[in-house]
């Protein structure tokens, strides 16, 4: 299942991964009939949960692979000084900027901010949130996770904590690669510091619009050797299986967890 014929690469991304259907497609949050909506649900609760009672917090935290989105930081930003945001496509990292500039025609993410609001007991407080992430990502950054330096030309000191949801799998053609790019973004992570992840398993494909991506197929057990063999210790794994009634995608669960870098 490893490797699909019709890898989908980084060019692809950048030519084709159209961020407003990507938005629309799974990250419309009012509607109940979009199917993205449970999932996404999902994902909020993993990062609250993790962001509010693992311990996961420090001064910095690098998202790795951001796309167009900032749902992934709702909860990460109360435990956070700075954020760097950071993707492979010109037009994701401009979606991303013109909601932290809240330019119009920006993504409206506010029915998603209340729900991780209400998840921290305040509803009511979805401005003020959206106001301290706005202030909290300081920088959005190209990256390339098949690169050693995967910030290239910029170079950050290392972080307390790397978070990356849905990434890896998307820009990973076979599982060296995906070693080899756990290996790469980890080289910005403090020994010791925390790396958060969301991932989909059993994918083999997900849609933009007409546009097919391919996805690496992976299981849980390869994800957990991937990350052993890249330094780290898994402190705790949540799989979710999904309800296989999706057009949009193959996935078949979702796995949320946290990993600590192991002192060199
Ligand atoms: C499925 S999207 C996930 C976006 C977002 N993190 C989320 O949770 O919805 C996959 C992302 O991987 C990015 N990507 C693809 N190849 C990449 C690479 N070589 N390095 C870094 N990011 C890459 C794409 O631009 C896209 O934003």
């Amino acid at each position: 299942m490893e490797s699909p014929a019709s890898f989908t690469g980084g060019e692809a991304y950048q030519k084709d991964f159209d961020p407003t259907v990507y938005l629309k497609t799974y990250y419309s949050f009012s509607s109940s009939h979009c199917q993205g909506n449970e999932i996404l649900e999902l994902n909020l609760r993993s990062l609250f949960k993790i962001f509010t009672s693992r311990g996961v917090k420090g001064d910095t935290l690098i998202d790795i692979g951001s796309g167009p989105t900032i749902y992934q930081l709702l909860s990460a930003c109360e435990n956070f000084k700075e954020i760097i945001a950071s993707d492979y496509t010109d037009r994701n990292r401009q979606e991303l900027e013109k909601w932290l500039n809240n330019e119009p025609g920006a993504f409206d993410w506010t029915p998603v901010v209340k729900y991780v609001c209400e998840l921290e007991g305040d509803r009511e407080k979805w401005a003020e949130k959206e106001d301290k992430l706005r202030k909290k990502v300081k920088q959005v950054l190209k990256c390339d996770v098949s690169k050693s330096n995967i910030l290239a030309p910029v170079s950050l000191p290392q972080a307390d904590c790397l978070l990356s949801t849905l990434c890896l799998e998307a820009a990973c053609k076979d599982l060296n690669s995906y070693r080899a790019a756990l290996k790469n973004i980890s080289s910005l992570l403090k020994p010791g510091g925390h790396l958060v992840m969301v991932i989909v398993l059993k994918e083999t494909y997900y849609m933009v619009g007409q546009r097919r991506f391919s996805c690496l197929y992976l299981e849980q057990e390869s994800v957990e050797e991937a990350l052993r063999e890249a330094g780290y210790d898994v402190q705790c794994v949540e799989v979710t299986p999904n309800r296989p009634e999706s057009t949009f995608s193959d996935f078949e669960a979702v796995l949320s967890l946290v990993a600590c870098k192991r002192p060199a």
